[in-house]
C-alpha cells in the first residue's frame, strides 16, 4: 500500500486543564478529500493548529510524506506544503485582494513580478479576477472566504486545511464553494475540511473522521459515519438516519 500523505499518530494536546485532543490517530491518502467533523469544542481547530505547526502536540507525531512535521512551526509547515484557511477570516483589510494573496505566493517566489503573476493566476482560479485590486475590507463575506482559499493556494500546498469555508453561505454560494474545492482537488491538492453543513459536506468528501470531546469517535465513508449510533448520539441527531 502507498504511504499516506499525512500520518497522525497518537496526537494529544491540552491547554491548561482542557484536553483539546486526546490520542488522535488517522491517515490521509494523497488526492483525498477528508471531512473532519464533530460538535463544537470537539477539537477540530486544535488539530488543524497542530497539523499546520501553530501549536506543538504534547504527545504523538504528525508526518507529511514520511517526514515528521509536528512542532516545526507554521512557516516551516507551509514550506513543506501545508496550506490552511482560518475559521474567522484573517485578511489584511487595508491591502487589496492581490496584495493579500501575494502574502502567500511570496513563500515560494521572492521576485515580486513572479509572486504577483502566481497570485493573479490563483485569484483567477478562485473566480475573483475582477476583484484583484479591491481592498479586502470591501469584499463580500463569500469573497473573503475565497480570498482565504486563494492565499492558501498561493503557497502551493500539497495538503490544504479548510476550516468552515462553506458555513454561513447561501445554498448557491455554497455550491460554488463545492465546485471550487473539487477544482482544487483536480489540481492535485489533498484536502481536509472542517464543516458543519452536512448536506453540503457529505456528497463532497471521500471519507470522514469524527471527533468528540477531543477524541476520535470513528472514521469511515460518509455513508457509514452518518449511520454510526455514536455519531448520531454525539453530533448528528436523527437527521441522517435512512
Ligand atoms: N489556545 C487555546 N487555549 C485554551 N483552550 C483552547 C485553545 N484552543 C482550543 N482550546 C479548547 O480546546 C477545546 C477544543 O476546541 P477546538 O476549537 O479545537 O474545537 P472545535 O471542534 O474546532 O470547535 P468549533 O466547531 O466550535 O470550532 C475547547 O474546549 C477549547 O476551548
Amino acid at each position: 500500500m502507498a504511504e499516506p500523505l499525512l500520518d497522525i499518530r497518537g496526537v494529544s494536546k491540552s491547554f491548561g486543564g482542557v484536553a483539546a485532543n486526546v490520542d488522535i490517530s488517522f491517515t490521509v491518502t494523497a488526492g483525498e478529500i477528508l471531512g473532519l467533523i464533530g460538535p463544537n469544542g470537539a477539537g477540530k481547530s486544535s488539530l488543524f493548529n497542530s497539523i499546520a505547526g501553530e501549536v506543538k502536540p504534547d504527545q504523538g507525531s504528525i508526518r507529511l510524506d514520511g517526514t515528521v512535521i509536528s512542532g516545526l512551526g507554521p512557516v516551516a509547515c507551509a514550506a513543506r506544503g501545508i496550506g490552511r484557511t482560518f475559521q474567522v477570516v484573517r485578511s489584511f483589510d487595508s491591502m487589496t485582494l492581490l496584495e493579500n494573496v501575494m502574502v502567500g505566493s511570496f513563500l515560494r517566489h521572492r521576485n515580486t513580478g513572479t509572486a504577483m503573476a502566481k497570485a493573479l493566476d490563483v485569484i483567477g482560479f478562485c473566480g475573483l479576477a475582477a476583484r484583484a485590486d479591491v481592498p479586502a475590507h470591501d469584499l463580500t463575506p463569500p469573497e473573503k472566504r475565497r480570498l482565504e482559499v486563494a492565499r492558501a493556494l498561493a503557497t502551493e500546498p500539497r495538503l490544504l486545511l479548510l476550516d468552515e469555508i462553506l458555513t454561513g453561505l447561501t445554498p448557491t454560494e455554497a455550491q460554488a464553494g463545492v465546485d471550487l474545492i473539487r477544482a482544487v482537488r483536480a489540481r492535485g491538492v489533498t484536502i481536509i475540511m472542517v464543516e458543519h453543513v452536512m448536506e453540503v459536506l457529505l456528497p463532497l468528501i471521500d471519507r470522514a473522521v469524527v471527533l468528540n470531546l477531543g477524541r476520535k469517535l470513528c472514521e469511515g465513508t460518509p455513508q457509514s459515519v452518518v449511520r454510526n449510533p455514536d455519531v448520531i448520539r454525539a453530533y448528528l441527531g436523527d437527521r441522517f438516519v435512512a
